[in-house]
């Protein structure tokens, strides 16, 4: 596993006692695939954690091992510490209800209203109908749809609808809000407003969230951290700025496709493997690298031209990352060998990504 950082928790220390959810080597087969084949995570208290991986990677599996839906074959399970795994019906319970859900198809009740819905773990709970309608009011307040308190869930937008299934989730104060594709059915304008309330949220309150997802976009707009998955294992695992500006594997380059930094397409088809008399290189910074002058360091440093053709810089977790993709003229060997050296002691990235014939 391609670690970008090291866990600073030790068993028992104050840190890992705020661990919201912790696996631990978890195992699970069905016949000949292995569903989950030594999924090892920590939830941190009060941050987002994305977990990404291509169909079939084994998301559904994993939240059915959080919820108790499903027991691994090996491994734990811990929720708030307590190991649930081997936990009978009655005893999962009350867990269960530590972990507020959100689905991708909402799943309202269409015959209640808005705030019945938002009431329904309360009421499932025993408590009072007075507390859950004063509960369900500040959800929807919180998600600002209190005007919409009294209508049916066919009556509102997929955005709405989500913004009520956040409410419920939150409604017994859960210690885990986990969100199951819940942005997948919705518009990218939709999306970006629930995203951006639940980063709110996060922020307000301190939710701890677990984004299961397989789109980049979602991880990048929120998470702290994300998690790759692939065929049962995490293949890569890191905050999301550095995941992003250095993707180790090659399931997390193929997750990232197409909002990853590339070459427009008319540059690339002039590529040529050799020869040619412009030299493109692709180089990637983030962090310090990306903060400091590094172009007019290069100009600076290294004597002869150099074009900058595209790319820049951008912010995650306001860290910034970016692509520059530059043309180096000339056929020189030992130049390129000069300006590549350069960059790489300034920490950036470098691929030459082949030659054109004519100046871009
Ligand atoms: N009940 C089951 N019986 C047999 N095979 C299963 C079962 N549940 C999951 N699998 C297999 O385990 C692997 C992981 O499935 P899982 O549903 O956890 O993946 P996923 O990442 O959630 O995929 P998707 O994004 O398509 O929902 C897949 O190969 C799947 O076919």
């Amino acid at each position: 596993m391609n670690q970008h950082f090291t866990a600073t928790t030790e068993p028992g220390d104050q840190a890992a006692t705020q661990d919201v959810v912790r696996l631990v080597d978890l195992k699970r087969r069905f016949g000949a695939t292995a569903a989950l084949d030594g999924i090892s995570l920590t939830v941190r208290k009060g941050e987002i954690l994305g977990i990404i991986g291509r169909s079939g990677a084994g998301k559904s599996t994993l939240i059915r091992c959080l919820n108790g839906l499903e027991r691994p074959d090996s491994g734990e399970v811990f929720i708030e510490g307590r190991e649930i795994s081997r936990l009978g019906e009655r005893d999962l319970q009350p867990l269960r209800r530590r972990i507020g859900m959100i689905f991708q198809h909402f799943n309202l009740l269409s015959a209640k209203t808005v705030e019945d819905n938002v009431a329904l773990p309360l009421k499932i709970e025993g408590r009072p109908k007075a507390e859950r309608l004063k509960r369900a009011a500040e959800l929807l307040d919180l998600v600002g749809l209190s005007e919409k308190a009294k209508a049916y869930p066919a009556s509102l937008s997929g955005g709405q609808k989500q913004r009520v299934g956040i409410a419920r989730a939150l409604a017994a104060r859960p210690a885990l809000l986990l969100s199951d594709e819940a942005t997948s059915a919705l518009d990218p304008e939709t999306t970006r407003s629930i995203l951006a309330l639940l980063k709110d949220i996060n922020r307000r309150l301190g939710l701890t969230i677990l984004l299961i997802t397989h789109e980049m976009e979602v991880i990048r707009s929120i998470a702290d951290r994300v998690a790759v998955i692939d065929a049962g294992r995490i293949v890569e695992e890191g905050p999301v700025w550095s995941v992003f500006a250095d993707p180790r594997s090659e399931i997390t380059r193929s997750l990232l496709g197409a909002i990853r930094p590339q070459l427009p397409p008319e540059l690339a088809a002039r590529l040529l493997p050799a020869g040619g008399t412009e030299t493109i290189l692709r180089v990637d910074v983030a962090g310090e690298a990306a903060r400091a002058p590094l172009l007019s360091d290069l100009a600076a440093a290294v004597p002869g031209a150099f074009r900058l053709i595209h790319g820049g810089i951008d912010h995650i977790q306001q860290q910034p990352v970016g692509t520059l993709f530059l043309s180096i003229p000339g056929n020189h060997a030992s130049h390129l060998a000069e300006v590549i050296t350069f960059l790489k002691s300034r920490q950036a990235r470098v691929e030459v990504l082949g030659h054109v014939a004519d100046p871009v």
